[in-house]
Order: structure tokens, then sequence, then C-alpha cells
């Protein structure tokens, strides 16, 4: 079946002042697919997605979201995207209900507040302030607000970042769920398990060049083609299952 194609980004170019930050990338998402942004430090992963975001100017190159292209109709395109507010956006004063209804309130829209925050597993938390969560409920309430207008698209940046296995794994259950609906998700991340557990694709940039793309398995299947070989014997299980193992898949937080 062919993928329909529901982010085009042609050329992009980002400089600040001298700098060349993202240096011409072109890239497609498809539709329906969770698709990484992988690569060291700096590589210009934030800038891209920032970009994309409509949070930040591009110097120069094309872009388009959904059917809509970015110098053009912004707003469109803030109508089709969920994206994370910064934690400084949590007014520290409301409660989680209290905040999801003022950031409906931004969109317009009336939304189910509880039902949202079933949807993260924080119905519980329904009264607290944001300060009040564990790193892991804040991650997931996080992405709940990326979900308050119901997006086609929703970009993650580091979604799990800091958090212990058990929080993570329920972060890519989350993930996953939320693709399962049909949303398209793009994300950064620094943890190249989460990345080929959750990818269908993945971008590597580096010093602002995108140096490939393809499906996790693909790489790595061409990895090994080369020749390559790990210099360690690989054993079936890693420390992080026996972390899990011993302390439980339920999560700690609550
Ligand atoms: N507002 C800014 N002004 C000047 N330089 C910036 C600005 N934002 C980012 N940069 C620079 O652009 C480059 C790319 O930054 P970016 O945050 O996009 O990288 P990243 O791939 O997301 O890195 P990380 O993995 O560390 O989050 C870095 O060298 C960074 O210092």
């Amino acid at each position: 079946m062919e993928k329909s194609i529901i982010i085009s980004v042609g050329n992009l170019v980002k400089n600040y002042d001298k700098f060349e930050a993202v240096k011409s990338i072109s890239f497609e998402v498809y539709q329906g697919e969770i698709f990484g942004l992988l690569g060291p430090n700096g590589a210009g992963k934030t800038t891209t997605l920032e970009i994309m975001e409509t949070l930040r100017d591009k110097t120069s190159g094309n872009i388009n979201i959904g059917g809509y292209d970015l110098a053009k109709n912004p707003n469109e395109i803030k109508h089709i995207i969920g994206v994370q507010l910064q934690a400084a956006g949590y007014y520290p004063n409301l409660n989680l209900t209290e905040l999801i209804k003022l950031f409906s309130g931004l969109y317009g829209i009336e939304v189910n507040a509880i039902s949202l925050l079933e949807k993260v597993s924080l119905t519980d938390k329904a009264k607290a302030k944001f300060k009040e969560l564990s790193g892991g409920q804040k991650q997931r309430f996080s992405i709940a607000t990326t979900l308050i207008n119901q997006p086609k698209i929703i970009f993650l940046d580091e979604p799990t970042t800091g958090l212990d296995p058990q929080a993570r794994r329920n972060l890519w259950d989350l993930i996953l769920e939320i693709r399962s609906a049909g949303t398209t998700i793009v994300l950064t991340t620094h943890y190249m398990d989460e990345a080929e557990i959750l990818c269908d694709r993945v971008a590597f940039i580096d010093n602002g060049e995108i140096i490939g793309i393809n499906s996790p398995d693909q790489f790595i299947d061409d990895l090994v083609s080369s020749g390559f070989e790990r210099k360690k014997e690989v054993k079936k299980a890693n420390l992080e299952d026996v972390f899990i193992n011993l302390t439980g898949k339920d999560l700690r937080e609550d």
C-alpha cells in the first residue's frame, strides 16, 4: 500500500547568526508512523522539531505539514499538531484539571479533563499541581496536553529523559497507544533502545546534516551485513532487564 506523506521538509536551513545549526536537510514523515530524530548533543534535532512546531523561524527551506505550507498557513498547522508546553507554562496555582481547561480554552474547545487524564493514568492526580508530580507523571501530563486538540501529529522532545525503567516502559506503551489511535508521532531521543522499540523509521542528524534515514531494523541489518561485529559477547538480557526483573513492572511514582 502506498504510504501517504504527512510531513515534508525540503532543504531546511537554520542559521543562528553565522552558525549553521541545520544545513539544508530534507525528509518526509508518513502518516501514522513514529518517526525519530536521533543524533548527538547539538546536532540540530530540537531546532528542527521546533521549526516544524511553528515555535522557531527557519532561515530557508520548505515545510509542508498535513497539506499546509508552514510559510503561508502556520495557524492551520497549529490546529492539527500537538506540542508539549514548556514546564514554565504550567501555572503553579492551577491543578491538572484546571490546566487542561485553561489550555483547551486557548484552542477554543471544550474537553473532558478527566477522560484525558485517564488516557495517561493520572485521574487520581486530577486535583494535584504540576509541581507535585513525579518525573514520569510530569511527562505523562505533558503528553496529555499535546492531545487536547485531537491532533493528527504530535511532537515529543526527549519524552523519557530522566525516567526510571518502569516509567520509561510505561511511556513507551502510552506512545504506542497514541499511535494506534491513528496519530503520527515525531520524537527525539538519546536512547537507542527506545528508538528501536518505538520508531518505524529514524533519521540520524549530525552537525546539522541528515546522514541516514531508514527503519531501525534495516539500519541494523545493513551494519551487520557490512561485516560489523560487537566487541563484547552479546548476552540474551541486559542490566535493564535485571532491574525490571528484580523490581517489577509496577510504576513507583504513585
Ligand atoms: N537560540 C539559539 N541561539 C544560538 N544557537 C543556538 C540556539 N539554539 C540552539 N543553538 C545551537 O544550535 C545547535 C543545535 O542545537 P539543538 O538544540 O537543535 O541541538 P539538539 O540536537 O537538539 O541537541 P541536544 O541533543 O543536546 O538537545 C547547537 O550548537 C546549539 O548550541
